[in-house]
């Protein structure tokens, strides 16, 4: 089937959209069409991917009148994290590659530069647009080019400090700029905190431009005597700003405020962006939507409004196909409950994302004991030093890649003040389909580097529990407990135990210690499995607690003729690192060869591709390993002693 004929089969006006000059030409009613096929075309695709269905299902109306009022790629179109960017897609001639959305080769499930003109913003991090927005706006100023700047930032993304730090600027700044908050009244779970409320009090408000105009019309028979009335105007319109129109926040800022708009009305977004557009200064149009929009399942997804199914999932239910087995959430999730029974001092901390941290399961049985604060992760480690200062021990639940812009305030604010925080960062190491910006791969270096901090790995869902409750149980600094997205793995038990390191395997040679850092302790098995058949001896070991480095480890390694250590984080400053400075520093003359992941920027896929590409699979490194140890049978001095020569280039 043709792509014509694929899109066509979700509606004839879809078929003919090839670019944003199709929507311009379209009337009112086609448009009504076009926002129908566009919905039906979401869900037939991304219900056989996965993705976010339910933030795009709420910006079908605004995406189209966007592409009608302004000029995209000349006008730029921002999205805040980028998730609500398919529709953009769509509109851009993009249909063709929802086949693989988020898939190895396709489509990626953010903005990407490489795939059109249209796109700029990259990082699916939120909160980033508006400063983004600012400087664009700011550099056509400058430059005397006379481009609109339009940044779409979801109620959510609002609650990031980034946002104010933004809006305090453009405001400043004057230039044109058009902010639309897309406002659904969700993040995952219903937003949080004043500024919700505050949306909230302007979604119910009637626009106070129309009461304005109801005041102005009745005055307007009035004779203009002069000054007084301009008083007289200007006071009633003071006191309508201040009585009815809570938007005066925004515009006590200095920026024009617009709305509450229907977000899914295209005349009425249009009419709104086009006074934005001509404004001629900050603008924010308050467009309110529906997260999930004209599809029942996601509508009544009291969870998340079907916020990203990670896989494929059953129209008719919006239930994921593939029942997820046990995750390591649901592992931690399981065992902070028990703690937090036991330990009325410990406390839960989110950013926003409640249910997909496990978090939410603590929430149920004691709501005081968690909050939420917003998409604002720095906010969320230093309010913990908060806590931790007042005597509660906080447990703070992040995607590991998300922890990344709060590392002063892990470094000083937590650290520096010897606090008992406990971090527990999911989805760390490589996770697949949000690609780069998504992928938890810097934890281990970024923290690793912080004095006092401490942080484990587990291998499993045992030593997940065990190492959570050795975290919780640190009373003088920050802990980190970092384990990957999907399924747990396999409980993997230890010979025995040295020191704080799990011996998971040896042999009466000890041509090799393999230090298998975390979720890769299944890995080292096969791996060891592998090199024995060439007859060579290999110690897996699983360090538990990566950093410090256990001077266990360091003392196995004097023990070995080569030390490989492979672990699903960057190598630079990783464990590999840090355990070939220990050697060093303890003038352990060992060769030693890390694999890990290259600092990079990897493409999306699912997490077993990238890690193949990576060479890390048990084949790879197997392969690698016997290379190593057999060079060294043929030429003993090959690797210099306590090398840390890269083994990936
Ligand atoms: C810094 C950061 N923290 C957490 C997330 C995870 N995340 C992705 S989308 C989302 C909710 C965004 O809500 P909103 O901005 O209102 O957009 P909506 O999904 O409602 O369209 C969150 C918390 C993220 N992308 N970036
Ligand atoms: C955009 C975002 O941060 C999440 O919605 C992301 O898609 C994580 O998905 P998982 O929860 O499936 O890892
Ligand atoms: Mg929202």
């Amino acid at each position: 089937m043709s792509v014509e004929e694929d899109t066509a089969n979700h509606g004839r006006l879809l078929g003919t959209v090839r670019g944003p000059q199709d929507v311009k030409r379209m009337s009112g009613e086609e448009l009504d069409v076009l926002a129908a096929e566009i919905r039906d075309f979401l869900i037939a695709k991304v219900s056989r991917t996965g993705g976010h269905v339910g933030p795009n299902l709420g910006v079908v109306e605004l995406t189209l009148a966007m592409h009608r009022v302004f000029d995209s790629p000349r006008d730029r179109l921002l999205f805040d994290t980028g998730h609500q960017a398919y529709v953009h897609k769509i509109l851009t001639g993009r249909q063709a590659g929802f086949d693989k959305l988020r898939q190895r080769g396709g489509l990626s499930g953010y903005p990407s530069q490489a795939e059109s003109e249209h796109d700029l913003i990259e990082n699916s991090h939120a909160s980033t647009a508006l400063s983004y927005a600012d400087g664009l706006a700011k550099a056509y100023a400058l430059r005397g080019e006379s481009r609109s700047v339009v940044a779409v930032v979801g109620d959510g993304a609002l609650t990031g400090g980034m946002c104010w730090e933004a809006l305090n600027n453009i405001a400043t700044a004057g230039n044109s700029l058009v902010i639309v908050v897309n406002d659904n009244g969700r993040s995952y779970s219903p937003t949080i905190g004043g500024l919700a409320d505050h949306l909230s009090s302007l979604r119910l408000n009637p626009g106070y431009e129309k009461v304005l105009d109801t005041v102005k019309d009745a005055l307007g028979s009035t004779p203009l005597v002069g000054k007084p009335m301009y008083e007289v105007l200007h006071a009633v319109k003071k006191g309508i700003k201040d009585a009815v129109a809570p938007q005066a926040m925004f515009e006590d800022l200095g920026i024009k405020y617009v709305g509450p708009v229907d977000g899914h009305d295209v005349a009425a977004v249009e009419a709104a962006l086009r006074a934005a557009k001509n404004f001629g200064g900050p603008v924010i149009v308050h467009a309110v939507t529906r997260k999930g929009y004209g599809y029942r399942p996601a509508e009544e997804d009291d969870a998340d409004c079907l916020h990203g199914p990670s896989s494929a999932f059953d129209v008719e239910t919006g239930a994921l196909l593939a029942a997820p087995s046990v995750k390591w959430t649901h592992v931690f999730a399981d065992e902070l409950l028990a703690v937090a029974d036991e330990r009325p001092d410990v406390v839960g901390i989110t950013a926003a994302m409640a249910e997909p941290t496990g978090i939410a399961k603590l929430a149920r049985k004691y709501p005081e004991r968690v909050y939420d604060v917003g998409i604002a992760e720095q906010h969320a480690a230093t309010s913990a030093a908060g806590l931790a200062l007042g005597g509660l021990h906080p447990v703070v639940a992040v995607y590991a890649t998300f922890l990344n812009r709060a590392f002063d305030q892990v470094l000083l604010d937590v650290a520096m003040h010897k606090l008992p925080v406990t971090f527990v960062l999911d989805r760390a190491g490589i996770t697949g389909p949000d690609g780069p910006s998504h992928y938890g791969i810097w934890d281990m270096s970024v923290f690793g580097v912080v004095p006092g901090l401490r942080i484990a790995a587990p291998r499993d869902a045992a030593t997940l529990r065990e190492e959570l409750r050795e975290a919780v149980a640190v009373d003088n600094g920050p802990t980190v407990l970092r384990f990957p997205t999907g399924a747990v793995a396999a409980d993997l038990p230890a010979l025995r135990r040295v020191g704080t390191v799990d011996v998971l395997a040896e042999s009466a040679r000890t041509d090799v210690l393999l230090v298998a850092v975390g979720s890769f302790g299944q890995l080292g098995m096969e791996v060891a499995a592998r090199v024995a058949e060439q007859g060579y001896g290999v110690t897996v070991v699983d360090p538990r607690w990566v950093r410090p480095i256990p001077a266990e480890l360091v003392e196995l390694a004097a023990r070995h003729r080569l030390v490989v250590s492979v672990e699903d984080g960057v190598r630079v400053g990783g464990v590999g690192d840090a355990l070939a400075q220990a050697m060093r520093d303890a003038d352990v003359r060992v060769p030693l060869k890390d694999l890990g992941v290259p600092a990079d920027w990897h493409p999306h896929g699912t997490r077993a591709q990238i890690l193949a590409d990576l060479g890390l699979t048990a084949q790879d490194v197997a392969r690698d390993v016997t290379g190593w140890i057999s060079g060294l049978d043929a030429t003993p001095d090959r690797l210099t002693p306590t090398s840390n020569a890269s083994a990936q280039n």
